[in-house]
């Protein structure tokens, strides 16, 4: 093998945010992408195919092999509340460890509550008398608190209608200019994927193939 392989793939993983190499679990993979800073990549693909799984290797919550890198740094170089922070899941159904949403929020809003369509009284609500809808973007604006690095989001807006789908389509996409970070978007809807995906990735028989977004 040619000597300077190992360095021209270092260079190629500290150019991308998040590089996945052979990311396989016994259940999906193995599987292989790059998130560029400020990017979105959207990945779609049936029912079933393992698109949550994936999103959930990446993230470590999942037991893999594989590599995952951060800005070329490998996954297994960062203490696991680390890498959870840099690298932010937004699964289809967040868990909730208090009762009142503003113990979510410990250092207050810094905007984004609005930006999603809540007022200041939000802070006061029981986590649990919100609707699926208001409990998906107060966890979209839980997660952007930490100022994660790569975001993972699940169908962020399957419980949405349009202002509120907008609402948060607007949010991700200005947090990854604001920050440079990237994300992978899970969604099944078409018109959606569009809008926001710079590349979409397609999850088919158990691999991912790039299709050029329109
Ligand atoms: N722990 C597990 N062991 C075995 N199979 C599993 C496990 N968890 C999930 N699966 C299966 O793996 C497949 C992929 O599940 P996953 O939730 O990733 O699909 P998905 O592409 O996100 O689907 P959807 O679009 O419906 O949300 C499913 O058939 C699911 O039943």
């Amino acid at each position: 093998m040619n000597a300077s392989h190992p360095k021209s793939d270092d260079v190629a993983r500290t150019s991308q945010r998040l590089s996945v190499e052979g990311l396989r679990t016994p259940v999906v993979g193995p599987y292989s992408l790059s998130l560029a800073a400020g990017e979105c990549v959207v990945l779609t693909g049936p029912s079933g195919s393992g698109k949550s799984l994936l999103l959930r290797a990446i993230c470590d919550l999942d037991p893999s092999t594989g590599m995952v890198f951060l800005n070329g740094r490998m996954r297994d170089d960062f203490p696991p509340r680390d890498w959870r922070r840099s690298v932010g899941l937004l699964p289809a159904e967040p868990a909730w460890w208090a009762e009142v949403v503003g113990e979510h929020f410990p250092q207050g809003s810094d905007g984004v509550l609005e930006a999603l369509g809540f007022g200041p009284e939000v802070m006061g609500w029981e986590v649990m008398r919100a609707s699926s809808g208001e409990r998906q973007r107060l966890a979209l604006a839980r997660m952007l608190q930490l100022r994660p690095q790569v975001l993972l989001l699940d169908e962020p807006t399957a419980n949405l209608d349009a202002d509120n789908r907008a609402r948060v389509e607007s949010v991700v996409r200005e947090y990854l200019a604001d920050s440079l970070a990237a994300a992978l978007w899970v969604t099944h809807d078409p018109a959606q994927a569009s809008r926001v995906g710079d590349r979409e990735l397609v999850m088919r028989a158990g691999q991912l193939e790039e299709i050029a977004c329109i």
